[in-house]
């Protein structure tokens, strides 16, 4: 199965969070399944915060930044009747805001599931609700307004 963000064509694929193309990043990789999108991302010890064994918040507001705009993204293709890497122009969506609450502190080393609903579309604005959980706990949660991005003549 493809991930939302195999579909990002190769000049959108250097973004730090989810890029294929950037050596340093995270390789975050999204899949859509009926009503809810899903990644997965376990982090290594050097994602560490400030106490030992749990995760950076940092890391955690850029897993949900990627996750949410690639659930933004998928959604809109989904409205509009298309499909995902149909060749057709692009349907770009960037973080306009992101509202990140930690739940409970987020253990590193195990597999975290990062989930996002749509919660709606509007125009070119597009409100989604995240988790991200580890041991089926939520530590995090997230709402996002992705907006999105059209190109200045
Ligand atoms: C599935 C297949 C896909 C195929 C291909 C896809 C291509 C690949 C594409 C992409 C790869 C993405 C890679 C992942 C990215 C990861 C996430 C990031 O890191 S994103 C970087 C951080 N974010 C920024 O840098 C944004 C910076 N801000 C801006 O550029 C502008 O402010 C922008 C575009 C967000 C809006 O600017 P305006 O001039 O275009 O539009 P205005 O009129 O200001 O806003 C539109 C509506 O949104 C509301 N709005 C905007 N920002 C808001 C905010 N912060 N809070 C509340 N409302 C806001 C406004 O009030 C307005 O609403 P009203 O239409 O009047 O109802």
């Amino acid at each position: 199965m493809h991930a939302i963000q195999d579909h990002y064509p190769a000049e959108f694929a250097h973004c730090y969070g989810c890029g294929s193309a950037n050596p340093h990043g995270l390789h975050l990789k999204s899949f859509i399944e009926g009503e809810r999108t899903h990644a997965r991302f376990t982090p290594a010890a050097m994602y560490s915060g400030g106490y030992p064994g749990n995760v950076y918040g940092g890391l955690l507001a850029s897993l949900l930044d990627c996750h949410g705009t690639a659930t933004a993204a998928a959604f809109a293709y989904r409205a509009q009747g298309r499909a995902l890497g149909d060749g057709g122009a692009p349907i770009r969506f960037v973080t306009g805001s992101l509202k990140v609450d930690y739940k409970r502190p987020t253990p590193l080393g195990i597999e975290l599931l990062i989930e996002g609903t749509l919660r709606s579309l509007e125009g070119r604005k597009a409100v989604i609700d995240l988790t991200l959980s580890a041991d089926g706990e939520v530590c995090v949660t997230g709402e996002m307004l992705a907006v999105q991005f059209v190109a200045k003549a």
